[in-house]
């Protein structure tokens, strides 16, 4: 069994709601943790503390290689089977979810993920202050994709410059995977930037606003093995499974889905195989850099541009490390946030 690295994990049966409310603080040692709430159904409640665990250590990871001074944390609402969250108990849920981070005194703060919203977060909001991206009318930074589509974008570029010697998208051959809220708004910027770009997503829906961008519409399986300078995975996890390898034409990979290796040593695989892979905790940063920059430090929108630009640089030093060691970019990226982790402990004595 692995030790448990986390710093504290919280369990509780919501006393509103009745539903497991996990919370996890994987790390304070660069500062509050952060992560968000992710609201969703489990098959068994100790599924939902799996992800809570990962997602947290995940969190720690991405704030660590982004240079916050933030940690890693994360609240999961496991919803069983065959529970249907109404408006009364989505509030409910919400509320327990606000008293649990609240009980916490500060050591995290939540925002939303998959299943919550910027809507809900001023929900949350009303029991405690320990949460980000409320709607801006309700005094948050609102909506994370814009930022995460701009960090993308920023990450695009140093890989552009690393494949041809070049930042400018322009005549780069983009395959996108999923067009959703950042996925979409990334295809904006990249024919802005006159990328030639092929998009999918299981959604027809999208076709057409794909359609408006100039974009080449395909389905998703042929978008994932398309012959392409970068492949852009901006949907749900997994889809780089050591089968899908062998079969990859692109030059590199690098996208906001979350968790895209199904196992841990696809991204050896896609090393032998000459694929720049950039790690979607460094690409999806830009989303949680944007709203700390606003929130916790009260920069303007183009200071936190700046800072979410600055993802360009980090994946730029990422890969040159990862060159001269000769080891995979996620290898370069987890040893640069141990190493970031090691040195602020050093600095903060037990107390
Ligand atoms: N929104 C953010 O700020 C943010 C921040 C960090 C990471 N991410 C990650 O980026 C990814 C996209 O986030 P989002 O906010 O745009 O989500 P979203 O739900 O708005 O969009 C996902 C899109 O992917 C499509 N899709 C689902 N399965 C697909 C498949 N098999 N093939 C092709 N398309 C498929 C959906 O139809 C939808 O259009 C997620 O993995 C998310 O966890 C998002």
């Amino acid at each position: 069994m692995p030790e448990l690295d986390h710093e504290h994990v919280a369990i509780r049966t919501g006393p509103r709601s009745g539903l497991p409310v996990i919370v996890a603080v994987h790390s304070t040692a660069l500062g509050q943790a952060v992560g968000g709430c992710r609201v969703w159904r489990y098959a068994d409640w100790r599924d939902g503390l799996t992800d809570a665990l990962r997602l947290s250590a995940g969190m720690t990871a991405k704030c660590a290689v982004a240079g916050l001074a933030n940690g890693g944390g994360k609240t999961v609402v496991a919803v069983p089977e065959g529970t249907e969250l109404d408006p009364a108990l989505r509030r409910r849920v919400l509320e327990d979810v606000a008293d649990a981070v609240a009980s916490l005194d500060g050591t995290y703060a939540t925002g939303p993920d998959v299943g919550t919203s910027p809507e809900d977060m001023a929900v949350i909001g009303e029991r405690t202050a320990h949460v980000f991206c409320r709607p801006v009318e309700r005094g948050g930074s609102g909506d994370s994709s814009p930022a995460t589509a701009l960090g993308t974008l920023a990450a695009l570029r140093a890989v552009r410059h690393r494949l041809h010697g070049t930042p400018a998208l322009k005549g780069a051959r983009v395959s996108l995977v999923g067009l959703g809220s950042v996925g979409l708004r990334l295809a904006g910027l990249l024919a802005e930037e006159g990328a030639e770009l092929l998009v999918s997503d299981i959604d027809p829906a999208k076709r057409a606003p794909a359609r408006e961008l100039g974009a080449t519409w395909t389905s998703p399986g042929q978008a994932l093995t398309a012959e392409a300078d970068i492949l852009v995975p901006a949907a749900l996890g997994g889809i780089l499974t050591g089968d899908v390898v062998p079969e990859l034409r692109c030059a590199a990979i690098a996208g906001p889905a979350n968790n895209q290796l199904a196992t841990e040593p696809v991204a050896d695989l896609l090393h032998e195989r000459g694929i720049l892979w950039v790690p979607d905790y460094v690409v999806s940063a830009g989303g949680a850099i944007n709203a700390l920059a606003v929130e916790l430090r009260h920069e303007t929108p183009e200071e936190a541009r700046v800072r979410v630009e600055a993802i360009e640089h980090t994946v730029t030093e990422l890969l040159h490390e990862a060159e001269h060691r000769n080891v995979t970019p996620a290898r370069a990226a987890t040893d640069l946030a141990r190493r970031r982790l090691d040195a602020a402990r050093a600095r903060r004595p037990v107390t």
